[in-house]
């Protein structure tokens, strides 16, 4: 078994061409030479997100001078340097930064999730790990990414450690998603509770990310602008490692150091729409009353350069440069998909049939129906970026294997008790989907997995399908439509074929969002 694992591993790794075998027994042994080849692809795209290859691409320093290089702003070191961090993604980075700029390191606070050190120590990731003598004192808190005591010590040390810096002083602003239960600091009389209590409706009524940090931000000391306004006059750069939609630097860990636009009646207009002006406590009316005539709050932050070091788009386009390196047409469709699951799955259901057909030109392909009903589709998800077009067109001109990319963060609206995440429930739904019609001399694979190596509350990051998925666990007594009635994609990948559909990657220690890559072989 070992040994089939490792010629797999290594056939996997081989030209395109030489994979695509024919004949019954070829095409089975190339199907999973195919798989391995395509999760391979996810682990090397994940691999490219990490903090050490973002942070050495992002920053440059010239050892002899100093000079401290970010994008077109250059930055003189000399004993100058501070850092502070807070999100998922941040002990990572941290220890990738004081690698690379440790000599000029004076000191740093990072806020990040409870219980992270052990589980890379755990998982044998030593490079996101800080060396024993590190400059740098790392708070753990937010257990459940909320705010919380622990949380809220490590804003304060980081406010300290800002406000007491001077226009000679650099500071170093590490940012990702998770970065705003990481950093709380409300605005007085407002309590920690009171705070932690109204995020947790907003979010349980349905708010999306953008509201909820609107709320966030004028809420606290910190976020929109706060921590970039306590650092000044000194110089401020924040590496921002983006977890939301469009890469929003104001929107992402709420914009510690983005000026906030939002006034009290944006805030209040979230408020009302889920219900909640009516029962706020009363420190929360005065803190947003006093909003807009508070003199404190930030309004400028020319001393601040933040750069988006990472993102879904880029994870992307990595690997797209992969998968064309192996062979594949290779697209970029989206990096905005959002919407509920079953939507998102039928999308790559359709779109597998549609794409297949032109790929083939096969006449029992999709029909004109099936085209209309993909750009229905597509008006109701409402993705903004989606090159559909521009890919089918690719994918007429391809003769030869397609790999269609995209990447976002869908939703699923909980309706059962069972255990999976959004990426192992796409994958499900879209294998349901694929087999739903027979698609012609072609064959198929979705794979759908989270980048933070983490699905849900799962060890798994996420899973492939084929379009055999639902016939083939049928024959194992699995019912797929049973198993998404509860919302157990989970037990079903865990089950199906002995777990061998799902991506095993551990926690990663990035966090740019989901990955959608679809496959497609012609005969
Ligand atoms: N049984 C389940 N089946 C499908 N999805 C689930 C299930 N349980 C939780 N989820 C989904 O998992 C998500 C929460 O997990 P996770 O922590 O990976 O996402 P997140 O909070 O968006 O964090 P990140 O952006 O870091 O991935 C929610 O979107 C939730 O709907
Ligand atoms: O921390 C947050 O606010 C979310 O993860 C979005 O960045």
């Amino acid at each position: 078994m070992a040994t089939a694992l490792q010629i797999l591993r290594h056939l996997a790794q081989a030209p395109l061409r030489l994979l695509l075998w024919r004949g019954p027994l070829a095409r089975l042994a190339s199907s999973m030479a195919l798989a391995e080849q395509v999760r391979q692809l996810f682990e090397s795209t994940v691999r490219a997100m990490l903090p050490g290859p973002l942070l050495q691409r992002a920053l440059s320093l010239d050892p002899d001078t100093g000079q401290l290089k970010v994008r077109d702003r250059s930055f003189q070191l000399q004993q100058n340097l501070y850092l502070v961090g807070f999100g998922k993604a941040v002990l990572g980075m941290a220890a990738a930064a004081e690698e690379l700029l440790g000599q000029h390191l004076v000191q740093g606070v990072i806020s990040v999730p409870k219980g992270i050190r052990a589980a890379m120590e755990c998982a044998g990731k030593q490079e996101m790990l800080l060396k024993p003598h590190s400059r740098i004192q790392v708070f753990e808190g937010a257990e459940g990414n909320l705010p919380d005591r622990d949380a809220l010590r490590a804003a304060l040390a980081i406010r300290q450690l800002a406000e007491g810096l001077t226009a000679d002083d650099l500071l170093l602003v590490l940012i990702s998603g998770g970065g705003s239960a990481l950093l709380p600091a409300p605005i007085p009389p407002v309590t920690l509770e009171e705070k932690q209590t109204l995020t947790k409706l907003l979010a349980a009524r349905g708010a999306t990310i953008q509201e909820l940090n609107t709320i966030r931000k004028a809420l606290s000391q910190l976020k929109g602008g706060g921590l970039a306004q306590a650092a000044y006059p000194a110089q401020v750069v924040s590496l921002i490692l983006s977890d939301v939609v469009g890469d929003p630097v104001e929107v992402i860990a709420s914009g510690p150091t983005v000026a906030s636009v939002h006034n009290v009646q944006d805030c209040l207009y979230i408020l009302n729409r889920y219900g909640l002006r009516a029962s706020l406590p009363r420190s929360v009316k005065t803190v947003l009353a006093q909003a807009d005539s508070d003199p404190h709050r930030p309004h400028t932050c020319g001393h601040v350069l933040n750069v988006i070091i990472g993102s879904n788009a880029l994870a992307l386009a990595e690997a797209q440069k992969q998968a064309e390196a192996l062979g594949y047409r290779a697209v970029v469709l989206s990096t905005a998909i959002q919407g509920d699951v079953k939507s998102v799955a039928q999308f790559y259901g359709l779109l597998a049939r549609v794409a297949g057909a032109r790929l083939t030109q096969h006449g029992a392909g999709a029909s004109v129906k099936e085209d209309e009903q993909l750009q229905e589709l597509v008006a109701q998800l409402q993705l903004p970026d989606l090159q559909l077009k521009g890919a089918l067109e690719a994918v007429v001109c391809a003769q030869g294997p397609v790999c269609l990319l995209a990447g976002g963060e869908p939703t699923v609206q909980l309706e059962g008790s069972g255990r999976g995440g959004r990426n192992q429930e796409l994958a499900l739904r879209v294998g349901a989907e694929l087999g739903r019609w027979p698609l012609g001399p072609v064959d198929v694979l979705f794979l759908s997995g989270g980048t933070d190596g983490q699905d849900g509350p799962t060890a798994a990051a996420g899973a492939w399908v084929r379009p055999e998925l639902a016939s083939q666990a049928a024959t194992e007594g699995l019912d797929v439509a049973a198993f998404l009635a509860h919302n157990d994609s989970h037990t079903f990948f865990c089950r199906f074929q002995g777990g061998a559909h799902l991506l095993h990657t551990g926690l990663t220690g990035t966090n740019v969002m989901d990955v959608h890559f679809l496959f497609l072989w012609p005969w």
